[in-house]
């Protein structure tokens, strides 16, 4: 049985936000695994990690969703609050749990949190007609030879690549309503196409050239205990890695080559910056002939008007990571570049937000025919 869904009262001004939640509720989910009650059961895999707790977060306040599994590896066995204390408050949370021990049959979405190719072999064996958002790099890019190349081995589910619907919301929202198995983005591939797309689906940016320089908080490598993340070896400091081969750059050129219509080859650059949260991409991109920043910049509003999470901001305010932190936003600006004929794109989210849970809990609220913006109208914490 379909939801109904209710109306949201606060935040999504804008005729396309009014257009999206007219569609939510006139349109029945579409057929999956029937629905027992009004109230969905969730399976968070993965909720001993950062994005794992970051759903039950978000979700805590959702009218629609109850989570009911929730399951760790090296965690599994414990309570879900002796390992996240900040969220001894959720009720009725569920102990951490091994996959294995899930009955899937009794959940009615699952919430995918685990790392890249752990997830494919994982996903591979749940009920075909569950739904799942998986926030893992297994099923976003189309091409399995692309994925080969990227991520060092063959696919373990090319049906299931196949049928992936790719979650960036604000570009994709027909098909993520319709998805099964929703691929959620990337958190630079979100930040940075977010900004990038619109212009060279308009033509007002040319395909060549485009440089993108990315940072990013901590959290956004996980919780697992790396070398590269110690305190002490990125405190007070800026550390680049995966200099000129970081396995996001065959995503973002996926899509901008689809908007593009024809091939586009990115230079990205990460950063890990000293911060546990938030992601900022600045794109240097050429304008085309004749065109100026501003025409940018109100290309970006126009394409965002009335989506109730992707703002551009007044004209000559630079977007910060701290406007974005905890929040589901996307802000961004466009700026004049110097050398004569470019100009400079600057998006923030929050790569925990944004970049994983949220954009997943908006896509999943899309899917399960339920309001887009439910339980994520939260605006950030600042400063
Ligand atoms: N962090 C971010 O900003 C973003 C992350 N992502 C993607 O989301 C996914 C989750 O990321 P994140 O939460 O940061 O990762 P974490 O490292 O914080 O958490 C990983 C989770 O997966 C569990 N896990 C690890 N290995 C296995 C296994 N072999 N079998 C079962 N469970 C396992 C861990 O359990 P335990 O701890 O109990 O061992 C933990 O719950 C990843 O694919 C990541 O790339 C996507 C966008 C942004
Ligand atoms: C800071 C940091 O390490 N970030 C991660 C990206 C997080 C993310 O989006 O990863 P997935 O593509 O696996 O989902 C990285 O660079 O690998």
């Amino acid at each position: 049985m379909a939801l109904q869904c209710k109306r949201v009262a606060v935040g999504t001004s804008g005729r396309r936000a009014m257009d999206v939640r007219a569609q939510a509720v006139a349109s029945p989910a579409p057929a999956s695994a029937p629905m027992k009650t009004n109230v969905a059961k969730i399976a968070v895999l993965g909720a001993s990690g950062y994005t794992g707790a970051e759903v039950v977060r978000l979700t805590a306040l959702h009218p629609n969703i109850k989570v009911t599994v929730l399951t760790g590896d090296k965690q599994a066995g414990k309570a879900f609050s002796d390992v996240f204390p900040h969220l001894v408050a959720a009720t009725n949370v569920p102990k951490l749990v091994k996959i294995d021990d899930v009955n899937f049959a009794d959940v009615d979405a699952v919430f995918c949190c685990l790392p890249h190719a752990t997830t494919q072999e994982v996903i591979k064996k749940l009920p075909s007609d569950l739904k799942v958002v998986d926030l893992s790099a297994d099923f976003r890019l189309k091409n399995p030879a692309t994925y080969a190349e990227w991520y060092g081995h063959e696919h373990a589910a090319v049906e299931l690549q196949k049928e992936a619907v790719y979650g960036l919301t604000e570009l994709y929202r027909d098909q993520v309503k319709s998805a099964r198995l929703l691929a959620n983005p990337g958190c630079y591939p979100t930040c940075s196409q977010l900004g990038l797309y619109p212009l060279l689906k308009a033509g007002l940016i040319l395909p060549e050239d485009i440089l993108i320089d990315a940072k990013s908080g901590v959290s956004g490598a996980g919780r697992s205990a790396k070398e590269s993340n110690l305190y002490c070896e990125i405190a007070e400091g800026i550390n680049s890695y995966a200099v000129g081969s970081h396995r996001h750059m065959p995503e973002i050129e996926q899509g901008l080559t689809e908007a593009a219509g024809k091939p586009v080859t990115i230079s990205f650059t990460p950063h890990l910056i000293n911060m546990s949260r938030g992601m900022q991409t600045t794109s240097y991109v050429k304008l085309a002939p004749g065109v100026t920043a501003d025409q940018l910049r109100s290309q970006l509003a126009s394409t965002y008007e009335g989506e109730p999470f992707v703002r551009v901001l007044p004209k000559g305010v630079v977007p910060h990571t701290r406007h974005v932190r905890g929040s589901n936003y996307c802000l961004m600006n466009v700026f004049p570049d110097r050398i004569p004929g470019r100009a400079i794109v600057i998006s923030v989210i929050d790569n925990l937000v944004k970049g994983a849970s949220g954009q997943g809990l908006q896509n999943l609220n899309l899917m399960m025919g339920w309001p887009e913006t439910t339980a994520l109208l939260q605006l950030a914490m600042f400063p």
